[in-house]
């Protein structure tokens, strides 16, 4: 039995990796307090699903005591990611999006970008959510930034959005959501939409067991694209 030290078992995505690991004959959930002294000798595994704050301070616990962490946190950006490394965690998986959908989504955005040079992102989430833009559409700009081939010029004015990697990301707060996101792009006389819905938090499990599975990666590693042989294109 796999040992999963779950912090945030109180919240949404807490509460979804709980079931996720319950519903799983090889795994355990040993709920832990992420406002205590993150003590992690007793799991084998760490799962995070707090706040960007808690997070920081989790991550480091978990790094500090030998412990692989899964973080689900929002707001893990490319740049703190890099200072982690820097500070030569090891570990450690930051996965912005459990849903496979989601990667495989944002995975066939980097591609489109190759070929349509303006882009924007759209995304709407629940009205409880409590950081903007999401995780999801950060990870997806930067993911398109760091291969895009052509880049159409951007606006940096207001109303136009929130700049990441370049890319304008607009974000919606509505009830009767889960989470949605949209990247459109957009060539010469026509438009690609890369939609994806997540319906329910039941989206996020798969990718969760995955995570929790995999072996602990060497450094710090991010999203789930290794775990399903999604590749960066060339
Ligand atoms: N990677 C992914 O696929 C997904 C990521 N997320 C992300 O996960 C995070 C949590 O989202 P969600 O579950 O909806 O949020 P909730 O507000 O439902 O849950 C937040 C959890 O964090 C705990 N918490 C709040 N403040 C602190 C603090 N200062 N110190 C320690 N713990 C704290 C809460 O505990 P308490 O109840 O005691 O306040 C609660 O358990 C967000 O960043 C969200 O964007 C969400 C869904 C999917
Ligand atoms: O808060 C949420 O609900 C979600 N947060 C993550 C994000 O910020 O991208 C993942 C998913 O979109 C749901």
């Amino acid at each position: 039995m796999l040992r999963v030290g779950v912090l945030g078992a109180s919240g949404r995505l807490g509460a979804a990796a709980v079931a996720a690991i319950d519903s799983a004959d090889d795994l355990e959930v040993v709920e832990l307090d992420p406002r205590g002294g993150l003590e992690l000798a007793n799991v084998d595994v760490a799962f995070d699903a707090t706040i960007l704050a808690a997070s920081e301070r989790i991550v480091d616990a978990a790094v500090a005591q030998g412990v692989p962490i899964v973080v689900g946190t929002s707001g893990w950006s490319a740049a703190r990611v890099d200072a982690l490394r820097d500070a030569g965690a090891t570990g450690v998986r930051v996965v912005p999006n459990f849903s496979i959908g989601s990667v495989v989504g944002t995975h066939l955005a980097t591609i489109a970008a190759r070929h349509l040079g303006a882009i924007e992102i759209v995304e709407t989430h629940h009205e409880r959510k409590v950081d903007a833009p999401s995780g999801t559409a950060v990870r997806t700009a930067e993911a398109i930034g760091a291969v895009r081939a052509v880049v159409a010029p951007t606006p940096d004015e207001p109303g136009r959005g929130t700049l990441v990697a370049g890319i304008p990301v607009h974000a919606l707060r509505l009830p009767g959501v889960s989470a949605r996101q949209e990247v459109i792009l957009g060539g010469t006389g026509e438009t690609l939409t890369i939609r994806h819905d997540t319906l329910g938090h039941d989206a996020y499990a798969a990718g969760i067991l995955l995570a929790l599975r995999a072996a602990a990666p060497a450094g710090v590693v991010v999203g789930l694209d290794d775990l399903l042989g999604l590749q960066a294109p060339a």
